[in-house]
């Protein structure tokens, strides 16, 4: 990825804009690039607010947002420049293909570096519209009190001149300006009951009773089983407002938003990272073992005193820890970590938390490290192979996005993906929400059913 020197034009004027950009265009083309990408850093604003104007004022509906936990990043990007989607078990190496083909291929001029955005869906057979990488039109980081603002755009067909770039920034600022005059305001949580889940209910304890047998029986060593529901609100829900409820309820998350259209989107507020790299260190997160919040702080005392010291749970935690790090031994990588967990603590869950840090030595992909680990034993179990034998078995649903792998990559191939667990599609009127448990020896039928329902819970009383 060719560099050039961040603008100094007066970001207001037109003549100023085209004036530098024609000469970014002519640079850009004189090294073969086929895109380019443009920008200016400015003082902390509000991506989330900023990337949905942006959608409606443009019409342009392909999205990614995510938020790290505080005191973190906040990266959105809409409009698609460049997109391809893949299916199958090479579906990671194919969007890798496509994430170095245009990032190799992009003329830098902005101060932030620009990325390419990826979606999977949890089974390697999904649809393709699943696994999907775009190249944003628009890109906001927001990161230490500063915005970085990036225009991508192409150096073939319409979208190269600097005319119909500056339509495109021209638009940015409009935007930027109606959000910052704009108060917030975002719709109260509907307050929905959990629905009966009677017969999810009956399944999801068939499976475990069946998972225990097959533990017993020594076929597996962890499976977790997850359960779906779907509810339904005749005016549809509202995906902003829905979003700064999860920001607000789960600030030590990452809430993110990922989809194509209005009607078919993917968020959630995950706890789990599923590994970054970032200046040649690389990260990964077990998490496993969860307990409710107390409604005292003795009661919650008692309940966090109860995870940390289970040895059910830190077996099933154990099981994460050594799979993350066998499979990044195997790619070269020596893994650092406590040999203590420590307790990751949610508005309305605890969890055990192991972080992972690694140095990289040589040049890897994160897509080749992210088709290594999905799906992790944290989201489908151990042994892997005979885990997805049997969850494709007892469970009677698609997972779709749920426990599947998100996240971006920059031009050297580092990045950030998290695991899209806490999650819900919102197609139109119906929201499909997801939740799972895991189940090792000693697991209780019962009790992971009322894990399910808790986090299951969690996402209800998000939406707006
Ligand atoms: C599978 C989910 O969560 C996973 C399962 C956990 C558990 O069983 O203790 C804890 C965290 C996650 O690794 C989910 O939230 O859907």
């Amino acid at each position: 990825m060719p560099v050039s020197l961040p603008p100094t034009f007066d970001l207001w004027s037109e003549h100023d804009f085209c004036t530098y950009v024609s000469g970014v265009i002519a640079a850009a083309q004189q090294a073969g690039c086929q895109f380019l990408s443009v920008g200016a850093a400015l003082p902390a604003i509000d991506p989330l607010r900023v990337m949905a104007a942006l959608m409606h004022a443009s019409g342009q509906t392909d999205h990614f947002y995510i938020e790290q936990p505080h005191p973190g990043e906040i990266v959105a990007a809409c409009g698609r420049v460049a997109a391809t989607v893949a299916t199958g078990e090479q579906r990671f190496q194919a969007l890798q293909g496509f994430s170095e083909q245009t990032l190799n291929h992009i003329w830098a001029a902005a101060p932030a570096e620009p990325r390419v955005f990826c979606q999977f869906a949890f089974r390697d057979a999904a649809t393709t519209a699943m696994n999907r990488a775009f190249l944003p039109r628009w890109q906001i980081i927001q990161r230490q009190g500063h915005a970085f603002l990036t225009l991508n755009g192409r150096l073939d067909g319409l979208s190269s001149s600097e005319v119909s770039l500056w339509q495109d920034w021209q638009l940015l600022w409009s935007t930027l300006a109606s959000v910052l005059e704009t108060p917030v305001s975002s719709p109260p949580p509907l307050a929905i009951a959990l629905p009966s889940l009677a017969e999810q209910s009956q399944s999801f304890i068939i499976g475990v009773n069946r998972a225990l047998k097959l533990l017993d029986e020594g076929l597996l060593e962890k499976l977790v089983l997850a359960c779906t529901t779907t509810i339904e609100h005749p005016t549809g829900f509202n995906w902003l407002g829905t979003l700064q409820n999860l920001r607000q309820q789960y600030r030590n998350c990452y809430v993110f938003s990922v989809g194509s259209n209005w009607q078919d989107v993917f968020l959630g507020a995950s706890p789990e990272r599923l590994v970054s790299i970032g200046d040649g260190l690389l990260w990964a997160d077990a998490l496993a073992g969860s307990r409710p919040r107390g409604q005292t702080d003795h009661e919650d005392q008692t309940l966090r005193h109860g995870l940390y010291h289970s040895p059910k749970e830190r077996h099933e935690h154990q099981v994460i820890v050594e799979f993350l790090c066998q499979t990044l031994d195997q790619m070269g990588m020596t893994c650092e970590f406590s040999t203590e967990p420590r307790i990751l603590e949610l508005s309305n869950i605890q969890h055990l938390q192991t972080l992972i840090q690694a140095r990289v030595c040589q040049p890897i992909h994160i897509l080749e490290i992210v088709a290594a680990l999905h799906p992790t034993p944290a989201v489908a179990g151990y042994p892997r192979a005979t885990a997805r034998y049997w969850l494709s078995h007892l469970e009677q649903f698609d997972r779709h996005g749920y426990a599947a792998p998100l996240g971006w990559v920059t031009p050297q191939g580092e990045g950030e993906f998290i695991v899209g667990i806490r999650s819900a599609h919102l197609q139109g009127q119906y929201a499909h929400l997801f939740a799972g448990a895991g189940i090792v020896k000693g697991s209780e039928p019962e009790r992971e059913w009322q894990e399910i329902l808790l986090k299951l819970q969690a996402m209800i009383s998000a939406l707006a």
